[in-house]
């Protein structure tokens, strides 16, 4: 590892922790050779002394003899913290890179740190990729889904590598260029934000069948197996019946000894900050992002158990059993509509905003197999962006459509039977609120449009002339024209 090492290496990655370890070992399974690097050797050594025999490593302990082993037009690949050590890094690259060659960060950066990134390294000669990559430690090792932002030369020469050890579906690769300098880690920051209400969703769900209906983990495993057959099938579904089915060494169920406080690293709060910025509403993100932060106020929760009864006063209600599994069910494949329809609704408003061409139907085609939210459903949005590539909202095509219409009475019956038995399904209301306002003839916005100028003369529309009008509400509240 000390001599120094001929430039053979096809592609570099340094960063060797969970997801790094996994990407090298994939990559070097696929034929190409890797020069490897982390800041701690250990981890370098460790690689190689156990998986080295899996394909062509070029262990390094220097950032020079790394980059020295790599061949030009240099492709390195950083999978490193996210924030101030992503940069640490860059700088220390950056000074032994030459003109042409190719910074790629595989973690999840914010999209604006991307943007400067690329700004910055372009004006070196340098390309620089914000490469999006989900489906965790195993995703990473056996074929994750790969979001590439970067110039089309940097996906050129990265872009058959990615594609050789993304997930496969139906002879498509999951990775795909998605656009420009931030587009590949905005499109990342939005699949979290969805996996993020995904999670929450399906949490929902099984707080509503243990605590409405008293079903053991075991039991509720059970029907998140049996769920997993159908429209719901997906990896997050098929895993909640898999940690639910499990005991801990205790002999406890393992839900019942983990900590119910859900932590984050930011790509959901990220995602809800974009999306007050470009205005659009992702209700079921927004409620998945608070309700963790909620999990996470334990002396506020303590404080309110202390006050109030865990549960309302009165007679609990017991559901038919079956009625009301089919009935979560419904709720739940509908509000997961709302919620990638949102997704996909913030996908197209941040493309927009930064005039990045990305194509909508191709992010439901990568996201297929690999990463967290891969779902049968994926097809289903693939097809409705084929069928018409600028559709208003995912919730109005044919598909989506119908499922929502079957499924709006149980969903309502079970928004209602939260509230009734106080089981907190944030994500479950403010994602049918979300259906109420859109398919609402006439909203209650027009009270606070009277109220805005009411007191601070901001002026509206009216329903029935063009133009912009006040009233003069502290004088003879007669009404100006002001456009
Ligand atoms: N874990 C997951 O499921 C997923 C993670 N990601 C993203 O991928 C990236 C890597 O994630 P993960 O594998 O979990 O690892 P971590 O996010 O835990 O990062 C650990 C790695 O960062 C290195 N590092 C930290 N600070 C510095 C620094 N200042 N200079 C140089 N190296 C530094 C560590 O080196 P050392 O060993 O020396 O400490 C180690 O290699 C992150 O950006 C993460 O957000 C993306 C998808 C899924
Ligand atoms: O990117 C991922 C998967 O796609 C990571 O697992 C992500 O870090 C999880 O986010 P959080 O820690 O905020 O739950």
């Amino acid at each position: 590892m000390s001599e120094q090492s001929e430039a053979r290496a096809t592609i570099g990655l340094t960063g060797l922790a969970t997801m790094g370890r996994n990407l090298a070992r994939n990559i070097a399974r696929h034929g190409h050779t890797i020069a490897v690097h982390n800041r701690t050797t250990q981890k370098t050594t460790d690689l190689v002394e156990q998986f080295g025999d899996e394909g062509d490593f070029v262990a390094t302990e220097s950032m020079e003899e790394f980059v020295g082993a790599i061949a030009q037009p240099r492709t390195i690949v950083i999978m490193v913290k996210a924030g101030d050590p992503t940069d640490a890094v860059i700088d220390e690259l950056v000074p032994l890179l030459d003109e042409g060659d190719i910074v790629v960060d595989g973690g999840n950066a914010h999209f604006t740190d991307t943007i400067r990134r690329e700004k910055a390294l372009s004006e070196k000669g340098l390309h620089f990729v914000g490469m999006g990559v989900s489906g965790g430690e195993e995703g990473a090792l056996n074929g994750p889904s790969i979001m590439v932002g970067g110039s089309d030369h940097a996906y050129e020469h990265l872009g058959p590598i990615m594609e050789s050890i993304a997930a496969q579906v139906d002879g498509t690769p999951c990775c795909t260029h998605v656009g420009p300098d931030g587009a590949g880690h905005f499109v990342k920051m939005v699949h979290n934000g969805i996996e993020y209400a995904d999670m929450q969703l399906i949490a929902e769900s099984y707080d509503l069948l243990r605590s409405t209906l008293g079903l053991s983990p075991k039991e509720i495993g059970e029907v998140f197996e049996e769920w997993n057959g159908g429209d719901l099938e997906s990896f997050l579904i098929e895993m909640t019946a898999d940690v639910l089915a499990h005991d801990d060494a205790s002999g406890e169920p393992f839900v019942d000894v983990v900590r119910d406080a859900a932590e984050q690293k930011g790509t959901g709060r990220w995602t809800v900050q974009s999306a007050l910025d470009l205005g659009v509403p992702v209700t079921g993100i927004a409620e998945a992002t608070f309700a963790r932060s909620l999990s996470g106020h334990t002396s506020q929760r303590e404080a309110a158990r202390k006050v109030f009864s865990t549960s309302p006063e009165g007679e609990r209600e017991q559901p038919d059993r079956d009625t009301f599994v089919d009935q979560v069910r419904a709720a739940l494949y509908a509000s997961k509509v709302v919620a990638y329809a949102q997704g996909f609704d913030q996908i197209a408003a941040g493309a927009e905003e930064h005039d990045w061409d990305v194509d909508l139907g191709m992010m439901a085609t990568i996201w297929r197999g690999g990463c967290i939210i891969r779902a049968q459903f994926l097809d289903r949005i693939r097809e409705a962006y084929a069928e018409e590539p600028d559709l208003t909202t995912l919730l109005t095509t044919r598909y989506f459509a119908e499922a929502v219409k079957d499924g709006v009475d149980a969903w309502r019956e079970v928004v209602a039977t939260s509230a009734r038995t106080g089981v907190p399904t944030p994500a479950f209301s403010s994602s049918l609120a979300y259906f109420d306002g859109l398919r609402r003839e006439r909203l209650p916005a027009a009270l606070i449009q009277a109220l805005r100028d009411n007191f601070g003369a901001h002026t509206y529309e009216r329903v029935d002339r063009e133009g912009t009008f006040h009233t003069l509400w502290a004088g003879d509240r007669s009404e100006q024209e002001m456009s």
